[in-house]
């Protein structure tokens, strides 16, 4: 697995010298990003350097559009897949104020600190520095009296449309896993420690493990949906209401309920990740509770046959 480093002051940027670079924030490390980063790793292959896939320790949006980001993942969990990708090394760029602040050409000289990579790979829409005002054009101009070359790559497309992160979180809102998944090219997960909910799963029969996901991460729209839950180093299919229980909304803070089929462990404190595969039906309110538990003693034998 490829090392992560974090490109702070003690950062030795001769790592950089002679490699062949993706650089972008790759949330969700989906199919257009894993596309970009096998550019890299073919230029490296062309000229003996390393692939490297350059990104930020967090999304800049975190800095600016914090009230309505919805990430397909952790930062730490971004850096993990993107090790996972068969690039040489990651390097995460720590993304401060200050550092947001810089010109497009102080941003760059700030980046590579005089060792420029000899290939350096973007998409076509690649924005850079200050209020993101330095152009593929102008990354080009600079990369020229520098020594590097820019390769600006069209964005993947799929099924007519390039494939970005705003249109897997779209479909992810609307319930669309299959397409979302798809995209991604992998299931859509999500991750946490299990916390106790209030207890009411036992009496109905219906044991759920509970993860409390925040909005940031929890792109997917509320639903039931037929999942996977890795628990303890196993896979077990898993049934998943996914948002604050509407039968339950004035005491319920869970927002990742997983009952786990064929389970019966004692798992609080420990990690769960949870993978949707399919949406099954909305979330509702019930007013009557055996009809909420036959339903989802439908959706549980529906996860059992089909998953
Ligand atoms: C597959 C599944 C589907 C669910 N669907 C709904 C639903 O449509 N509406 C709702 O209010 N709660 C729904 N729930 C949540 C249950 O009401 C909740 O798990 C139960 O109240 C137990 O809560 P506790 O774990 O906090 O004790 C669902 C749970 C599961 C596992
Ligand atoms: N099949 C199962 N699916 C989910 N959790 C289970 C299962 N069997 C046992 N558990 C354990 O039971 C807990 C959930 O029990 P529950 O009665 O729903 O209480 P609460 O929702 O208050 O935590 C889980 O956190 C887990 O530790």
């Amino acid at each position: 697995m490829a090392p992560i480093f974090k490109a702070d002051d003690s950062f030795d940027r001769s790592l950089f010298k002679g490699a062949s670079c993706a650089f972008g924030v790759f949330d969700g490390v989906h199919c257009g990003h894993r596309f970009l980063l096998s550019c890299a790793q073919q230029t490296a292959a062309e000229n003996g350097g390393r692939s490297i896939a350059l990104t930020f320790d967090i999304d800049p949006d975190e800095m600016f559009n914090a009230d309505r980001l919805r990430k397909l993942m952790s930062n730490d969990e971004r850096l993990e897949m993107l090790t996972q990708t068969g690039v040489d090394a990651v390097v995460a760029l720590p993304f401060t104020k200050d550092f947001a602040a810089s010109s497009p050409e102080e941003f760059l000289d700030r980046t590579f600190g005089g060792h420029v990579p000899a290939h350096l790979h973007v998409g076509s829409d690649f924005r850079f520095g200050a209020k993101a005002a330095g152009t593929v054009p102008d990354l080009k101009a600079w990369a020229n009296s520098h020594g590097m070359v820019v390769d600006a790559h069209d964005l993947k497309s799929e099924d007519g449309a390039p494939i970005t992160a705003t249109r897997i979180r779209k479909l992810l809102a609307a319930g669309e896993i299959v397409k979302a998944n798809h995209l991604l090219g992998r299931p859509y997960f999500m991750t946490g420690i299990v916390k106790p909910g209030r207890g009411e799963g036992a009496d109905m029969g219906i044991r759920t493990a509970n993860l409390v996901v925040g909005d940031q991460l929890r792109p997917l729209g509320d639903g039931v949906y037929a999942a996977y839950a890795d628990v303890e180093g196993k896979r077990y299919k898993a049934a998943v209401n996914v948002g604050i229980a509407a039968s339950f909304a004035d005491r319920a803070i869970a927002t990742c309920e997983v009952h786990i089929l064929d389970f019966d462990g004692d798992i609080y404190d420990q990690y769960m990740k949870v993978e949707f595969i399919e949406w099954l039906r909305p979330m509702r309110k019930f007013d009557d509770i055996q009809e909420l538990i036959a339903t989802i003693q439908g959706n549980i034998d529906w996860v059992r046959k089909n998953l």
